[in-house]
């Protein structure tokens, strides 16, 4: 059984205590927050989404005494386009808390990552402040992620539809996801690859479409790497929250990006 496998398994255990539950109070403070479809477009360098990522299976303790809400801080006075907050307690030790915290700390989007497999997780989510979810293709059957991802849009919220092979990346165009996130780690075999965002980004000929580089980025010249192709954001986790100097990271990552890409890049 891969990794994916026991995580969506827990999943299933967590979406039925969470049926028994009464849904929180909702945040409101989403609410005035702007999409990221709008803000990533036409801007003149790398958008960095930020993630708050205490530990993973892949890298297990990264920094399991950060201060979610300090930290987001940070990321959005050093010029984050968007939070990710890993609300996943089992597997990475985030919480639904934290992400109602950060909610109440920054004026950014803030995207839930965690592994969606019903509608509940997603209207948790929406409670706790979250304006975009993340849906794993590779997680999902086809029908499950037609249904959440019309769901989610309903809801208001935005999609971050994540792939990792060139099948999933068809699948996330045919259901008209206009936020992709390409993954350059295989969730199966934990193994990274920043070529993965080159060789998929090409598919999407769509020009609205927003695309995310995510995973196993820690340097300017991996930003050159990806940035090859015409993507409008990066998702960093592990490299920010080890990072000592989080402002002087946000410099070296937040390269000059035009349409096309980065100039001189290929
Ligand atoms: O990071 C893992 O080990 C992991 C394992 C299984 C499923 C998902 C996993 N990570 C989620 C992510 O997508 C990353 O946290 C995110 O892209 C940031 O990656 P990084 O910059 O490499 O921390």
């Amino acid at each position: 059984m891969t990794i994916l496998d026991k995580i969506v398994r827990q999943k299933e255990v967590e979406v039925e205590l969470l049926k028994k539950q009464p849904l929180p109070n909702f945040s409101d403070a989403a609410k005035s927050i702007k999409k990221i479809e709008h803000t990533f477009h036409n801007t003149q360098k790398m958008n960095v989404i930020a993630e708050i990522k205490r530990s993973s299976p892949s890298k297990g303790e990264i920094d399991m005494a950060v201060d979610p809400v300090k930290q987001a801080k940070l990321y959005e006075s050093c010029g984050a386009g968007a939070i990710s907050v890993l609300t996943d307690k089992t597997f990475f030790n985030g919480s639904m808390e934290d992400l109602r915290n950060v909610r109440e700390a920054v004026d950014i989007p803030i995207l839930c990552k965690d592994f969606m497999i019903d509608p509940i997780q997603i209207d948790h989510a929406k409670a706790a402040g979250a304006s975009i979810i993340l849906l794993i293709v590779a997680a999902l059957s086809d029908n499950k992620l037609h249904e959440l991802f019309k769901y989610a849009t309903h809801q208001g919220l935005e999609v971050l539809c994540e792939v990792h092979d060139e099948n999933e990346m068809t699948k996330a165009i045919e259901l008209g996801a206009t936020i992709i996130g390409i993954n350059n780690r295989n969730l199966k075999t934990f193994e990274v690859d920043l070529s993965a965002t080159e060789q998929l980004a090409s598919m999407v000929k769509n020009p609205d479409t927003i695309l995310i580089s995510e995973s196993g980025i820690k340097s300017r010249d991996d930003v050159i790497q990806v940035g090859k192709e015409d993507i409008n954001g990066i998702l960093v986790g592990e490299t920010l929250m080890r990072s000592n100097n989080i402002a002087a990271l946000f410099n070296e990552l937040k390269i000059p990006i035009t349409k096309g890409g980065i100039p001189n890049a290929r």
